[in-house]
């Protein structure tokens, strides 16, 4: 663990993240920094090539610190491009459903988020990669990556508009096949999902993966399998009860490396943002390589 004063932030601000206007928050950022004599930028994203741009400023910047300013995607944005540095990444959730945060105990009120940009800890995280896409959260194939796909497509955001897609896709979903091979077990069969696991919960609060652990060096892998409609409703609540590892449909891998082979070219989402799928999918982990801000006594 390592206190740190930033003198020279960048704040990655995405204006359209969890659907909440941003305008007085720019003003909020500028004056805290001002208050405690932190230079500042801003970078507001436009969803087309912010990721060249924000590796070019960060690569010549010399920030201490970049705060991603909206939801998962925005984090898994400005994350991505952190990891392997000694720049940390801060957070003030402002997205949908803000899954990271949750799981890094960063407050979801925003003014008690930004409290962090002067009095914070800095620790370290594990992160992972999907065929050299890194991942710092949850990724899925099946079911929700599905959901993410569709919500993506579409022009409402929110987390009503997601539980509505849900909802109408759950009615027709099939599930796919799969062969799993990790460093420990070797899975093969139908599933309904698969989502690879660094954290726990996706910001819906529902925890597929309730033991992981963001720093010891190991991921999850989390199967739900088939099961009969009757028992939809019992995962739902396990999901919501931090207990979905105890129901007969599931089964958890939890390995350091990982190959999927997904014949059926499900759909594939990292982090909630959807990316083109493959046929096999090496999952490989880097133990504490990202730096993130917390909130002191974390
Ligand atoms: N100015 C913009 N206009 C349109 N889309 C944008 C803009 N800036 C970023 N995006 C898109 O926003 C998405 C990321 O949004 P983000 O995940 O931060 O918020 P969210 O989806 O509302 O919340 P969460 O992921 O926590 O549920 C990306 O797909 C990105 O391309």
């Amino acid at each position: 663990m390592d206190v740190q004063k930033h003198s020279n932030i960048l704040f990655v601000l995405n204006p359209i993240a969890g659907d909440i206007e941003k305008e007085d928050l720019k003003e909020d950022i500028a004056l805290i920094c001002r208050e405690h004599g932190i230079t500042c930028e801003l970078y507001t994203t436009t969803g087309q090539d912010d990721e060249a741009q924000l590796k070019e400023m960060i690569g010549a910047g010399a920030y201490d610190a970049v705060y991603a300013v909206g939801g998962d995607g925005t984090v898994s944005l400005v994350g991505g491009l952190l990891i392997g540095s000694s720049t940390p990444l801060g957070i003030i959730p402002l997205g949908s459903g803000n899954g990271l945060s949750k799981d890094l105990d960063i407050p979801q009120d925003t003014e008690e988020a930004l409290q962090l940009i002067h009095t914070h800890v800095v620790r370290n995280i594990d992160t992972i990669t999907l065929n050299g896409m890194p991942s710092i959260h949850l990724s899925d194939l099946g079911f929700n990556a599905l959901v993410v796909k569709r919500f993506c497509e579409g022009d409402t955001r929110g987390p009503g508009s997601y539980t509505w897609i849900a909802l109408q896709e759950y009615l027709s979903y099939e599930p796919k096949t799969y062969r799993i091979e990790t460093d420990a077990d070797t899975f093969e069969g139908k599933a309904f999902m698969v989502t690879v696991a660094n954290a726990n919960a996706w910001g819906s609060n529902a925890s597929i993966n309730p033991d992981g652990i963001l720093n010891d060096g190991k991921f999850e892998i989390c199967l739900i399998e088939p099961f009969p409609r009757a028992a939809s409703v019992g995962i739902l609540y396990k999901l919501y009860t931090d207990s979905i590892d105890t129901s007969v449909y599931t089964r958890i891998l939890k390995c350091r490396r990982a190959t999927i082979y997904n014949p059926d070219l499900e759909v594939m989402h990292i982090d909630g943002e959807p990316v083109e799928t493959a046929e096999k999918i090496e999952v490989v982990m880097h133990t504490k390589s990202l730096k993130v801000i917390l909130p002191a006594g974390e």
